[in-house]
C-alpha cells in the first residue's frame, strides 16, 4: 500500500488553495515565504548582534535582505534595523560602535528604480538616520574594518586603465551611453558561477574615517560622503576572488593575490598591503606543491592564520590545512597538523590563544577550538553545520548561525567553556517539518562505512512504506550537512517521500582517505557507494523499493546522469545542472584549470555519462539555466539532444518520450527568484508524481 501523507496536488497550489497547510512544507508559497538568515556581526563592545534576514518581497518575486538586531543575551525579541526596498547586507561595526552596511537606496527616497550602485551607509552608534558614507562608480562590494581601530577598508571594482574615481565613472558612462557590454580579455578565468569577469576587477580603496562618526549627530553634520582612497591601482587581476583581512588596528590587510601562472591556469599568494601608503609585499609564494588562502590577522597583529592547500594533481586530492605566519620573522608552521579535516571558516580568541574552526565532520560541520601553542584541537559542538562565526571581547562566547537537515539557519551563543549551545531569539521561528531526521550507515565492499542522513516521512511503516528519493550531493567534494533552500528533502517527505541524502567517496568530512578514493573515479567508488546506501535504505521494512527515483543537482546531477546510464533500478531521474559530457564541460565550465589537475582526457573519457546514453531506459527530467557559467547550458542542451535522439527508452509512433526538459532562460546554476523555485518543485514533484506514484500528470497552466 502507497504512503503519501497529502496529495501533490497540495503542494502544486492547485487545490486546496485555502486549507492551512499542516507545515509550511505542504505548501510551496509558504516555503518561499520562509525567513532566510545570512551573515552576523558583533559589535566591538559585544552588547550588538546584527544578521541578514532575507523574506520575500511584495509580489514575491524577489528575496529582500534587512539587518535584525539579535539580543546576544537572548532575553529580547529580535528586532528590524533597516527597511530599504532593495535591502542591506553585510552589516560591519566600526571600532565605535558605528553600524556600517551595503545598500542600493535611490537619494531622496523616490524608491523609483533607477541604476544607483550600492553604496557603503553608516547608522551610526551616536543615533540619527542612516546616511551614505562612501561611493564608488562600480558600487561597493565588500567592506571590513579593523576590529580596535582604524580605517574601513572597501572593495569595489574598477576599469583597469582608471587612475582615478573621475576617470572611471566617464568610463563607465561612455561604455553605457554606447551601449558597449564587450571585454577584450588577456587572461583566465573569464567568468564565474553566474557573472562575467571584466572589464572593471576589484581593487581595495581606504575610507578614512578621521573622526567622522565620533560624538553626538550634530558632529556628523557634514554628510558628504567620504573620498575613498585606492591601495591598489595596480591590481589589474589579482585580487578576483581574492578574500582578506584587516589588522585590528587597521594599519594594514593581508589579501589573497591571484597569480597567473600561464596555461590558463592562477595560483594564490598572501599579500600584506599597508594601509597608510599603498605599498605590498608578498608574504607567501605559491607554487606548484602549495597555494595560500583565507588569512586572518591575530588580534595582536603580530601573526597571520591561513589555510596552506596542497595543490591537487591527477595522483592526489587538495589538502588543505591551517598554518600560522609570524609576520616578523617570516617563518611558517601548521597548527593542525595530523588533523584529517578540512578547516573551513575561522576566527581568532581575542587573546590569541587559539582560534575556533569550523569543518565538515560526518554530516555536520561542528566547531573546533584550535591550541596556537602545541596544535591541540577539540571539538566544542555536536550538532548541526555552523556559519558566520563571531567571538565575544572578552574571549567566553561565540556567536554563529547554525542550520541542520532539521532546520535552517538560526543564531546561537556558544559558551566556550561549557560548549553549551543556545538557541537566541532570532527573527524566525523554526519551521515544523513533515517527517523525522534520522542518520543510515552501511560498509561498503573496501570496508569504508558510508553515511547517510534519511528523512522520513510520519507515518512510514511496515504496512505503509515510503516511496524513496535519492537524492545526490554536489561539489563532488562536500557532504550532505547543512540546510538548503535549493535542496530541501522536506518538500518531498510532505509528499510521502522518504528521502535518501548519502555522503559517498569524495565526501568531505569522514578523513583524506575518503576524497582520495573517489579521485578522477567519479563513476567507480562514489557511484558504488550511492548504491550501496540505498540498497541498505530499501532493505527497510518502512521503504518500498518498488517505487525509488535519484535525482542530484551539479555533480550531484552528473551522477544522476551516470546512474541513469547504469542501472534501470529507478522509475525516475531528476537531473538538474549536470555534466553530461566530461569532454565539453572540462574546457567550458567557470575554472577549468581546477577540473584539469584531476581529469585529464583518458579519465574524461572514462567517466563520461554521454558514453551511456543508449543504456538509457529511465525517464528523466533535464534541468537546467541558460546563465549558468559553472555547468553551462551546453551540457543541458547535449543531454537533451542525445537523451531524444539516441536513449534507449523507446519512443511512442508520434515521436514523443517521457523525457521532459525544463528550461530556464533567465536563471543560472541555482534557481534564484522564488517564482521559478516554485516552479523548480512543482515540475519536480509532478514528474515524481507521475512516474513514480502513478498519478496523472499535473496541470501547470504557468508553463503555458
Ligand atoms: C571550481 S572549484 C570546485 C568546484 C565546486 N565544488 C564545490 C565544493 O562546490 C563546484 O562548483 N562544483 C559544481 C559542479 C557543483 O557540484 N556544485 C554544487 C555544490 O557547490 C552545487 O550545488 O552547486
Amino acid at each position: 500500500m502507497s504512503h503519501v501523507t497529502q496529495t501533490s496536488e497540495q503542494v502544486r497550489g492547485t487545490a486546496a488553495e485555502h486549507a492551512v497547510p499542516p507545515t509550511p512544507f505542504h505548501d510551496l508559497d509558504a516555503y518561499v515565504a520562509l525567513p532566510r538568515l545570512a551573515g552576523l556581526a558583533l559589535s566591538p563592545d559585544g552588547t550588538r548582534l546584527v544578521a541578514g534576514v532575507s523574506t520575500l518581497n511584495d509580489d514575491a518575486t524577489a528575496y529582500v535582505t534587512a539587518l535584525w538586531e539579535v539580543d546576544p543575551g537572548g532575553g529580547v525579541p529580535a528586532r528590524r534595523l533597516t527597511r530599504g526596498a532593495k535591502g542591506e547586507s553585510q552589516a560591519r561595526f566600526t571600532a565605535e560602535g558605528d553600524l556600517l552596511f551595503v545598500a542600493t537606496r535611490p537619494d531622496g527616497g523616490t524608491g523609483k528604480d533607477t541604476d544607483e550602485k550600492p553604496a557603503l551607509w553608516v547608522l551610526p552608534a551616536a543615533g540619527g538616520e542612516a546616511r551614505v558614507l562612501a561611493r564608488h562608480p562600480g558600487g561597493v562590494e565588500a567592506v571590513a574594518v579593523g576590529r580596535t581601530a582604524g580605517s574601513v577598508l572597501v572593495q569595489a571594482s574598477a576599469m583597469p586603465s582608471a587612475a582615478d574615481l573621475r576617470t572611471e565613472e566617464r568610463l563607465r558612462k561612455e561604455r553605457k551611453e554606447k551601449k558597449v557590454a564587450a571585454i577584450l580579455h588577456t587572461g583566465y578565468p573569464v567568468r564565474y558561477w553566474d557573472h562575467d569577469l571584466g572589464p572593471a576587477a576589484p581593487r581595495l580603496y581606504a575610507c578614512d574615517l578621521d573622526g567622522r562618526l565620533a560624538g553626538t549627530p550634530s558632529a556628523a553634520a557634514t554628510d558628504e560622503p567620504l573620498e575613498l582612497r585606492d591601495l591598489t591601482p595596480d591590481a589589474g587581476t589579482h585580487l578576483v576572488r581574492a578574500g582578506h583581512d584587516v589588522a585590528p588596528d587597521g594599519s594594514f590587510v593581508v589579501s589573497e593575490w591571484r597569480v597567473p601562472e600561464g596555461r590558463a591556469s592562477v595560483r594564490s599568494d598572501l599579500v600584506r598591503i599597508d594601509v597608510a601608503t599603498g605599498e605590498r609585499t608578498t608574504l607567501l609564494a605559491a607554487d606548484h606543491e602549495y597555494e595560500f588562502g583565507s588569512p586572518l590577522v591575530s588580534p595582536d597583529g603580530t601573526a597571520v592564520a591561513y589555510v596552506r592547500r596542497e595543490r591537487s594533481s591527477r595522483e592526489r586530492p587538495p589538502r588543505p590545512s591551517l598554518w600560522l605566519l609570524d609576520l616578523a620573522s617570516g617563518s611558517s608552521r601548521p597548527l593542525t597538523e595530523g588533523w584529517d579535516r578540512w578547516p573551513g571558516e575561522a576566527a581568532w580568541l581575542p587573546d590569541g590563544s587559539g582560534l575556533l574552526v569550523i569543518a565538515d565532520e560526518d554530516g555536520r560541520a561542528p566547531v573546533f577550538r584550535v591550541e596556537v601553542a602545541d596544535g591541540g584541537v577539540r571539538r566544542l559542538t555536536d550538532d548541526g553545520a555552523h556559519s558566520s562565526l563571531v567571538v565575544s571581547p572578552d574571549g567566553t562566547a561565540a556567536f554563529a548561525l547554525r542550520a541542520s537537515y532539521e532546520h535552517p539557519a538560526e543564531v546561537v551563543r556558544l559558551d566556550l567553556a561549557s560548549g553549551t549551545v543556545t538557541s537566541l531569539r532570532g527573527p524566525a521561528e523554526r519551521p515544523q517539518l513533515p517527517g523525522t531526521l534520522t542518520e543510515v550507515e552501511t560498509t561498503v565492499q573496501d570496508g569504508t562505512r558510508v553515511r547517510s542522513w534519511l528523512a522520513l516521512p510520519d507515518g512510514a511503516s511496515a504496512e505503509a512504506p515510503a516511496p524513496l528519493l535519492l537524492w545526490i550531493h554536489g561539489g563532488p567534494v562536500s557532504s550532505w550537512n547543512s540546510w538548503s533552500w535549493r535542496w530541501c528533502p522536506w518538500l518531498m517527505v510532505a509528499q510521502g517521500y522518504a528521502v535518501l541524502l548519502p555522503d559517498p567517496a569524495l565526501s568531505t568530512g569522514y578523513g583524506q582517505e575518503m576524497i582520495a578514493r573517489g579521485w578522477g573515479r567519479w563513476g567507480a567508488e562514489p557511484y558504488t557507494d550511492l548504491m550501496a546506501a540505498t540498497d541498505a535504505v530499501v532493505a527497510r521494512e518502512d521503504i518500498d523499493e518498488t517505487r525509488t527515483a535519484a535525482m542530484g543537482g551539479s555533480f550531484g546531477g552528473y551522477m544522476a546522469n551516470w546512474v541513469a546510464g547504469h542501472t534501470d533500478r529507478f522509475k525516475a531521474i531528476v537531473t538538474h545542472a549536470s555534466l553530461w559530457a566530461l569532454d565539453g564541460f572540462g574546457p567550458t565550465t567557470d575554472a577549468a584549470f581546477y577540473w584539469s589537475r584531476e581529469m585529464g582526457p583518458e579519465r574524461q573519457e572514462a567517466n563520461s555519462p554521454h558514453r551511456f546514453v543508449e543504456e538509457i531506459r529511465t525517464p528523466m527530467l533535464v534541468i537546467h539555466g541558460d546563465k549558468d557559467y559553472r555547468v553551462p547550458i551546453g551540457e543541458g542542451l547535449r543531454l537533451w539532444f542525445e537523451l531524444l535522439a539516441k536513449s534507449g527508452l523507446p519512443q511512442a509512433e508520434d515521436g514523443s518520450t517521457p523525457h521532459r526538459f525544463l528550461y530556464f532562460p533567465d536563471e543560472n546554476h541555482w534557481i534564484l527568484t522564488p517564482q521559478h523555485a516554485k516552479v523548480w518543485y512543482q515540475v519536480v514533484l509532478g514528474y515524481l508524481a507521475e512516474h513514480v506514484l502513478g498519478e496523472e500528470p499535473p496541470e501547470l497552466p504557468l508553463l503555458g
